[in-house]
């Protein structure tokens, strides 16, 4: 029988809910290994994407503090490529960790990860990615006059630095990101939604902006012809509804149905709406394709049809 293969994109809370310190992210991405691992066993390959909202932005911070003549501070794009390294050597100590644990040996990998966008994408003329911590609407303001960045408020969670966030066209490395998975690696990839870059004559070049990490995601899953994307975040399922008296989850749907939801305006923008959009995306290509939408301590159910919101072009077939 042939290996079902997997796009696993993590959410915030499996790298940092708070602690931004390096230990902290390092602890939060133990726990998450633990639960990847147990995909591993199951004998299911996996490729693993994963934000960089936090981070990338506190880098971006840091490197302006530092900005001087010998020290010149790095353009977004770079950052996004520190902050790929970065989670990518915590994720692979973390994972390296967890497989020696329970016996199991595999390669893991993390792969410098490349997305070509549009330079005409309008979204360059209309910031919406929020990075960075947050901020109090007055110190937003302040930071606003003083630095001339954009900041929106993020989901009701306060104030936020927010750059462009282009949608991915193409995934440079997709074919030696699919290789490593055929030879049997466990791969770290489009991390950050992958850096940024435009097709010029001269050839790639890197422009700043943060790609959202669900479309990057969705676009990797498309190109490796992966069985089932999984989108992991805080909650166990989508809601109609939500965090009013009368929410429901929603378990198994079609993309027929989630598109009228999106039209009744059930999903909030910046945060669950990409996620139902990019589940939408990759279903709808092929009828065998399917994307969760759960928790990271519900992903392994999910994937058995025992949990989180199931997104098909169809419905999902029935269990017996
Ligand atoms: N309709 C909805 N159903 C479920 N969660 C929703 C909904 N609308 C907004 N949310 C919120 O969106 C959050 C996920 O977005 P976000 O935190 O930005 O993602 P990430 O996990 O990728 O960092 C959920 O934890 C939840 O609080
Ligand atoms: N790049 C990205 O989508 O990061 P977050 O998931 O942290 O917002």
């Amino acid at each position: 029988m042939k290996k079902q293969k997997v796009v696993i994109a993590l959410g915030g809370n499996a790298i940092q809910s708070g602690d931004a310190t390096a230990e902290a992210q390092q602890r939060a991405l133990e726990k998450t290994a633990r639960q990847l691992v147990d995909f591993i066993e199951k004998g299911i390959d996996i490729i693993i994407s994963h934000g960089n909202g936090p981070q990338v932005g506190n880098i971006l911070l840091q490197q302006a503090a530092a900005d001087s003549v010998k020290n010149p501070a790095m353009p977004l794009d770079t950052c996004g490529a520190m902050s790929q390294g970065m989670i990518g050597y915590w994720m692979q100590n973390a994972m390296d960790k967890v497989l020696k644990e329970r016996g199991i040996f595999r390669n893991v990998v993390t792969v410098v990860t490349r997305v070509v966008v549009d330079q005409n994408d309008p979204a360059f003329l209309n910031p919406t990615k929020p990075i960075g911590p947050f901020y109090s609407k007055a110190e937003a303001q302040k930071m606003s006059e003083a630095t001339g960045t954009v900041f929106k408020e993020d989901a009701g969670r306060g104030w936020r630095r927010v750059v462009p966030s282009p949608k991915p066209v193409n995934i440079q490395e997709h074919s030696v990101i699919n290789a490593l998975v055929e030879q049997g690696s466990i791969v770290i990839s489009v991390g950050g939604g992958g850096i940024p870059v435009v097709e010029t004559e001269e050839g790639l070049v890197g422009i700043e902006a943060v790609i959202d990490k669900d479309f990057a995601s969705q676009k990797l899953a498309e190109l490796v012809d992966a069985d089932a994307l999984i989108i992991l975040t805080a909650v166990d399922n989508v809601y109609i509804d939500f965090n009013k008296p009368t929410q429901k989850k929603l378990e198994d749907i079609t993309i027929e149905e989630l598109k009228a939801y999106i039209k009744g305006g059930h999903f909030a923008e910046g945060s669950m709406l990409p996620k139902v959009e990019a589940a939408i995306q990759f279903a709808e290509t092929n009828p065998e394709r399917k994307t969760i939408i759960t928790s990271l301590d519900l992903a392994l159910n999910a994937i058995e049809g025992k949990s989180g919101t199931v997104v098909t072009l169809k419905g999902a077939p029935v269990l017996s």
